[in-house]
């Protein structure tokens, strides 16, 4: 009987091995692999989750759909594409990286060529920061060696030491290749608070003035921004060779949301959880946040941070 089963399997084996032979696509199309049944930009489904998930973030949503389309219609990038995304906290700078993955890669954030790193997590301690630098630099020349089109997202880039900033320039400098290989498709996203303050005053002198906040433009933001991230020592990407050689193609300001755009957030988490839409509901949990400055009250502390937990308290 063992001889048999053996038998059997070992042929199996063999059948498989020569089916998948035959048809190698359909390996391929249940394993994940760095090809275009994986790998393939949807501008028109960005496009559409910008306009309807993201709130309260036109100049982000704007720059964000134009960057990454310009990038991925582009046969021959010189370089890879770098964004910095900036604001207070809670105001969808993760979620808009998750966007952007869910509209190039078929499994979103869940692609094996998808990595986030988060300062805290991956590089704690200071004192070790050239193993980090050694380890960091061989993850990704890996990476990209392995597929072209990887996509590396930096969390709490405010926190990461400036030395680990400098060790990713090589990665997204102009080079042709570097010891062979080519990091032009890859993307690297960097995600701060950096600048969020200063944003967040501008937008609030905006807001004073009584006009609509999509009249805000990207040159009103975009001097405070620069100010706060460039010439502040406590930045992260204060005097790092990024900074210093242009290396980061869009800088991205979000924008402090308002009480309805965290109803707004309410309402989309009922709608993401099977849930009937209850605008009540969505009030109560909105009203529950805290909101500054304390004399107007605008700006939700959290952003939609919290809603999650709070729609569960109040379920
Ligand atoms: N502008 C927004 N539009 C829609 N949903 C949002 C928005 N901002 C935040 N959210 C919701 O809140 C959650 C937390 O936001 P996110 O993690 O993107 O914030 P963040 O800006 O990255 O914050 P931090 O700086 O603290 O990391 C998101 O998963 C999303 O569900």
């Amino acid at each position: 009987i063992e001889i048999i089963s053996t038998g059997i399997a070992v042929g199996m084996a063999a059948a498989l091995t020569g089916f998948l032979a035959s048809y190698p696509n359909i390996f391929y199309y249940f394993h994940e692999c760095c090809r275009a049944e994986w790998i393939s930009f949807n501008k028109t489904g960005l496009q559409a989750d910008l306009e309807s998930q993201l709130f309260g973030q036109h100049i982000a949503s704007r720059i964000i759909l134009k960057a990454v389309t310009g990038f991925m219609n582009n046969n021959n990038p010189k370089k890879p594409l770098v964004l910095s995304l900036h604001g207070w906290t809670g105001t969808g700078k993760n979620f808009v990286s998750q966007l952007i993955a869910d509209n190039i890669y078929k499994k979103g954030m869940d692609s094996s060529f998808v990595h986030i790193f988060t300062s805290e997590l991956h590089f704690p301690h200071a004192s070790q920061i050239e193993t980090y630098k050694t380890q960091l630099q061989h993850w990704i020349r890996g990476n990209v060696t392995n597929c072209a089109h990887s996509m590396f997202i930096f969390d709490e880039m405010d926190k990461m030491h400036p030395g680990l900033i400098d060790s990713i320039k090589p990665f997204v400098d102009y080079y042709e290749k570097l010891d062979g290989v080519s990091y032009r498709k890859a993307i690297f996203i960097f995600l701060s608070n950096a600048g969020g303050e200063s944003i967040t005053h501008t937008t609030l002198d905006f807001w004073k003035t009584g006009k609509d906040r999509e009249e805000l433009a990207l040159k009103d933001v975009e001097m405070s921004l620069s100010l706060a991230v460039f010439n502040n020592k406590n930045s992260g990407l204060w005097h790092t060779s990024l900074i210093d050689k242009n290396l980061v193609d869009f800088f991205v300001p979000f924008l402090p949301l308002e009480y309805r755009h965290v109803v707004q957030c309410a309402m989309a988490e009922m709608e993401a959880r099977g849930l009937p839409p209850n605008p009540d509901l969505a009030n109560q949990v909105a009203s529950e946040l805290t909101y500054f400055p304390k004399s107007d009250r605008v700006f939700s502390v959290k952003g939609c941070k919290t809603i999650e937990s709070k729609l569960d308290y109040y379920l």
